[in-house]
């Protein structure tokens, strides 16, 4: 604005009233000088109100008309007066501009602000409308590792119509799969590699990325919650915790995620209850190695290595040095193979048992 512009005052005279309506349809002429053109250069802050960038030439256009028809020379020496114009006179604007939008564009300005809503990352319970058209109860089974909370959930599962249990590994998918099928209850299995379908099923077990949250359950089981601070898998046990639309999601592992499931119940407006367990039998590691080497190894026992050439070698070394039979899984091992071998090893009859 030019340094000669008269300062806000009060009006005193009709002479400095006609100065000031010159000088307002002077400056408003001049696009630059009518403020509307201030706030375009204010085009971020308009997002904040929810006035697109599209919509942003055409609103401050029409605004700028607007004020020319309507604007008193008070608002003119307000806008236009000289320096002290700057940030306050375009605060004032910038309000008036944002009601006039709201009156002009309500149904742009409400598409835009729900969009804005979809994908503000610091309300994620909110992406999952299905869920929360729920009132879910979470049920959290927490203790240490062989304590029967996954046995509990289980249990849960098996006896509802329509289930879903989500566990961190294939082999764990694959081992509730085959357990609900055995039992008589129809579960479908679906992983990353596979997916495997069984007539008339109302379950699935399947690995927890893989879950889908459209469709109901009764019960849902989510096995080691403790994953859900994992930096690169942690994303899938979030999701699933937030987005199931189960009646009852039975989540379990150790109790280091309990504060965070509390809240995340809390969030959804869930129910929330915690049941904890203790091993049923004593957890103790073996002070010294194997004295006689591989020919110690005993039924029940698993050996991990960390290559497949160490795996095979050691499979060899127990087989020949003991009476045992060894089965083997990894990573690279086909699906059906893996299952086979899990099998074997679950054989109460069979005599694979390291
Ligand atoms: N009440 C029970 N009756 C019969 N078997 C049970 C019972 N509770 C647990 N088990 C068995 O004990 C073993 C360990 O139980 P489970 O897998 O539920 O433990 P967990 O606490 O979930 O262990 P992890 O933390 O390793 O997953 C399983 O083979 C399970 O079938």
């Amino acid at each position: 604005m030019g340094a000669a512009a008269a300062r806000p005052t009060k009006f005193a005279s009709s002479a400095r009233i006609s100065a000031v309506e010159g000088r307002w349809a002077g400056l408003a002429g001049r696009r630059r000088c009518s403020n509307v053109g201030s706030i375009r250069r204010r085009r971020r802050r308009a997002l904040g109100a929810f006035i697109r960038a599209d919509l942003f030439p055409r609103a401050a256009a029409a605004f700028r008309k607007f004020l020319l028809r309507v604007a008193t020379p008070d608002a003119a020496e307000a806008v236009t007066g000289g320096q002290s114009y700057s940030l306050a006179a375009e605060d004032v604007l910038f309000d008036y501009f944002v009601a006039f939008c709201r009156h002009s564009y309500p149904a742009q300005l409400a598409a835009y602000e729900k969009a804005a809503a979809t994908m503000d990352m610091r309300a994620p319970h909110s992406w999952y409308p299905y869920a929360r058209s729920i009132h879910r109860k979470i049920i959290y089974h927490g203790g240490p590792t062989n304590s029967g909370k996954t046995y509990q959930a289980l249990q849960a599962l098996a006896s509802a119509k329509r289930g879903v249990y989500c566990g961190p590994l294939r082999l764990l998918a694959m081992e509730v799969y085959e357990q609900l099928n055995a039992d008589g209850v129809r579960c479908d299995m679906v992983t990353g590699q596979e997916v495997l379908r069984v007539p008339g099923s109302g379950h699935v077990a399947c690995t927890v990325e893989m879950v889908s949250l459209n469709t109901h359950a009764d019960v849902a089981v989510v096995d080691e919650i403790q994953m859900i601070g994992d930096s690169a898998r942690g994303f899938a046990w979030t999701r699933a915790v937030l987005g199931l639309p189960a009646n009852e999601i039975h989540v379990c592992g150790d109790l280091s995620a309990v504060g965070l499931i509390r809240q995340l119940a809390a969030v959804c407006d869930d129910e929330f209850e915690l049941r904890t367990y203790d091993r049923m039998t004593p957890l103790a590691v073996d002070e010294g190695c194997l004295p006689q080497g591989w020919a110690d190894v005993q039924p029940g026992d698993c050996i991990v290595a960390f290559s497949r050439q160490q795996l095979y070698h050691i499979k060899r070394e127990v087989e020949q040095s003991s009476d045992q039979k060894a089965c083997l899984v990894y990573g690279a091992l086909p699906a059906e193979t893996r299952r086979a071998q899990a099998r074997l090893f679950n054989d109460p009859e069979g005599d694979h048992k390291v």
